[in-house]
């Protein structure tokens, strides 16, 4: 039951989503490999993501790959829910861990580029697509895992924000946060309330109002992170949880999701 409201509270989120249908792809116990053997991983790159699938544990690895920071303009945002459409259509694929090829950087938010000078038949299709973004990603059937190997600001941490675990890289330089309000810009509402889920009510008052960017170990403390993990072990990390979490019998790891279950 749990796992039918869960599916159908996440498919309210979109028309879009709707088509998808209720499906399961979480079946019983596994005995899940964390390591990628090659002949089982398929990839696919389009040019600015590249989704790498292994077959045998049903994880993909989606790399954000958009350089200098990996600002979500319309053509990365349209690439990547295209990307993860495929990904929840594949009925294979369990989990998606989120990443960055960039050195330092997971994303730099939304590209302000898109937000400049452009007509208003642009803006509204930018903004469609970043809503897109989000109920994608945070309306996912799968278990999806941020491997936060940079600094994230705004968009870039609404993106960890709407996966289910934050694994970030204890670098003291990174920073996260939704820090609109240090832009001028008032967070949209959903912004905030993916915020006020993750870290509760008082922190996220905090946050949004005085728009702060917290080092590693302050996200951490704050709860906006879940653990942090030297550089070079976030995506063995990232790996190694989301085997926990496809080990959870059944559905259940989803279906408890308080964020879109009732019961
Ligand atoms: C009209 C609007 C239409 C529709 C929208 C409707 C409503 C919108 C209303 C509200 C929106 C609210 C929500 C907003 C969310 C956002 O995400 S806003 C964007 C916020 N992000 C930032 O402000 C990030 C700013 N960048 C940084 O802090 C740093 O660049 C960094 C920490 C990410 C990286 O630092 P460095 O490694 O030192 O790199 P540089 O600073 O030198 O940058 C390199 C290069 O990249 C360009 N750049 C950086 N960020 C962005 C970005 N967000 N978009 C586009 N480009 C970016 C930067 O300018 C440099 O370019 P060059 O100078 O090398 O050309």
């Amino acid at each position: 039951m749990a796992t039918l409201l869960k599916h159908s509270a996440k498919y309210a989120l979109s028309g879009r989503l709707a088509r998808l249908g209720v499906h399961s792809r979480h079946g019983g116990l596994q005995c899940l490999q964390p390591r990628l053997l090659p002949h089982q991983r398929s990839a696919s790159t389009s040019s600015k993501i590249l989704v790498e699938m292994d077959d045998s544990t049903g994880i993909a690895v989606l790399t954000m790959k958009n350089p200098p920071v990996n600002s979500l303009s319309l053509d990365f945002l349209t690439e990547f829910s295209i990307s993860l459409e495929k990904l929840e259509l594949d009925r294979g694929c369990r989990g998606v861990i989120l990443t960055s090829a960039l050195p330092k950087i997971f994303s730099a938010g939304l590209d302000i580029m898109e937000m400049y000078g452009k007509s208003p038949e642009h803006c509204g299709e930018f903004w469609k697509a970043v809503q897109e973004m989000w109920l994608r990603l945070y309306g996912s059937s799968m278990i999806t895992i941020a491997a936060i190997n940079g600094s994230s600001p705004a968009g870039g941490c609404l993106m960890a924000l709407a996966c289910d675990y934050r694994i970030m890289a204890e670098n003291p330089k990174y920073s996260i946060g939704l820090n609109e309000t240090q832009l001028g810009i008032v967070a949209p509402f959903w912004f905030k309330d993916t915020l006020v889920n993750t870290v509760g009510n008082r922190a996220a008052e905090l946050s949004l109002q005085l728009g702060l960017l917290y080092s590693a170990p302050d996200a951490l403390r704050t709860g906006l992170v879940d653990l942090l993990v030297p550089e070079d072990k976030v995506l063995s990390t990232a790996s190694q949880t989301m085997t926990q979490w496809l080990a959870i019998p059944g559905e259940n790891a989803i279906g408890s999701n308080p964020r879109v279950s009732s019961s």
